[in-house]
């Protein structure tokens, strides 16, 4: 297996983002303060989303972090909302607004047709959990990852995919005791609770999620995508049920039929949809 020569997308302050042979890698970079996210973070993050959703080229998204720390050499993966940009309504960022806008990352990363992969080297806490929950798989640093919920801490409750979603995985009696209890868990235990699906020796950590990405780009796209909108289905109700059903009626425009419905609308006629065209 190639190591993939990151090349960079885009410049950003609080993340990088890198393309490589079908792979885009945003990484947290704020290893200092375990990666925290402040409105400015936020605000790339969904940038970069954006564009590896648009990008024809992306299939599989890796959401990672630099690190380590400069300060004690101490590895995260995010640490949730940045407590010190924290106002009254939200998190202030350079315009003076009150923002809680990480969970419109959480649903980009939901709701893209592309498989994204948590790839988490170190600290994974409050929002920065929720994250790596909503991600599609999750490998882990056997030696390093540290999984913990502080929101009871802070008076946070991110009581969508963070925590509902989460006791879907791991059970309601587990998800409880993550959240009410708040203690640190080992890669190995998250493994355990199924939240994780993997435990990497850290130096083999993103070369693994690579790897891991490039089995997924040989399978078919249109399978890919429409099995994680299909698993999605369930517990996104009706939003779930629009986004796998804006993806059929695509792959319906492809067929002769919306052909012949979308011609005769144009020449004013009415449509001749055949016989026998009812399979069973
Ligand atoms: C992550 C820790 C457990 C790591 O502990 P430790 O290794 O001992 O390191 P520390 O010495 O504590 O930290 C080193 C350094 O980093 C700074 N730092 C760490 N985390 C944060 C943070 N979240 N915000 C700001 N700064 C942080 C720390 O101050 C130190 O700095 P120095 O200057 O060197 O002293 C531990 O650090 C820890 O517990 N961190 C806090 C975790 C936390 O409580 N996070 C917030 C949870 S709430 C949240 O994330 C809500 C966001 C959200 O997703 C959401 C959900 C629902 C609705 C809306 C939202 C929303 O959008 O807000």
């Amino acid at each position: 297996m190639t190591t993939p020569d990151w090349q960079t997308a885009k410049e950003f302050e609080d993340i990088t983002y890198k393309k490589y042979n079908g792979v885009a890698r945003i990484a947290f970079n704020r290893p200092d303060v375990r990666n925290a996210f402040r409105p400015k973070t936020t605000s790339e993050l969904y940038q970069a989303f954006y564009d590896a959703q648009e990008d024809t080229s992306i299939g599989v998204v890796l959401l990672s972090a630099e690190g380590p720390s400069t300060k004690d050499g101490i590895y995260s993966f995010c640490s949730g909302g940045d407590q010190k940009a924290r106002g009254d309504q939200g998190y202030v960022g350079e315009d003076g607004m009150h923002r809680l806008n990480i969970l419109e990352v959480q649903r980009q990363i939901r709701f893209m047709p592309k498989a994204v992969i948590a790839v988490v080297p170190g600290w994974a806490v409050g929002g920065g959990h929720s994250l790596h929950v909503v991600c599609d798989m999750t490998l882990a640093s056997k030696e390093h990852a540290i999984f913990k919920q502080t929101d009871a801490d802070v008076t946070s409750f991110d009581g969508g995919y963070g925590s509902a979603y989460l006791a879907k995985m791991v059970g309601q009696k587990k998800a409880r005791e993550i959240f009410f209890l708040g203690r640190n868990y080992s890669a190995q235990e998250a493994y355990e609770m199924g939240m994780v699906n993997a435990v990497v020796p850290h130096d083999e950590l993103e070369q693994t999620a690579y790897q891991w990405a490039q089995e997924i780009l040989e399978k078919s796209p249109t399978s890919i995508k429409m099995l994680k909108f299909a698993m999605n289905l369930t517990d996104d109700g009706m939003v779930g049920q629009q986004v796998f059903a804006g993806e059929a009626t695509r792959l319906a425009y492809g067929t002769e039929e919306a052909k012949e419905g979308r011609n005769a609308f144009l020449e004013k006629r009415k449509p001749d949809f055949g016989k026998n065209k009812w399979i069973p």
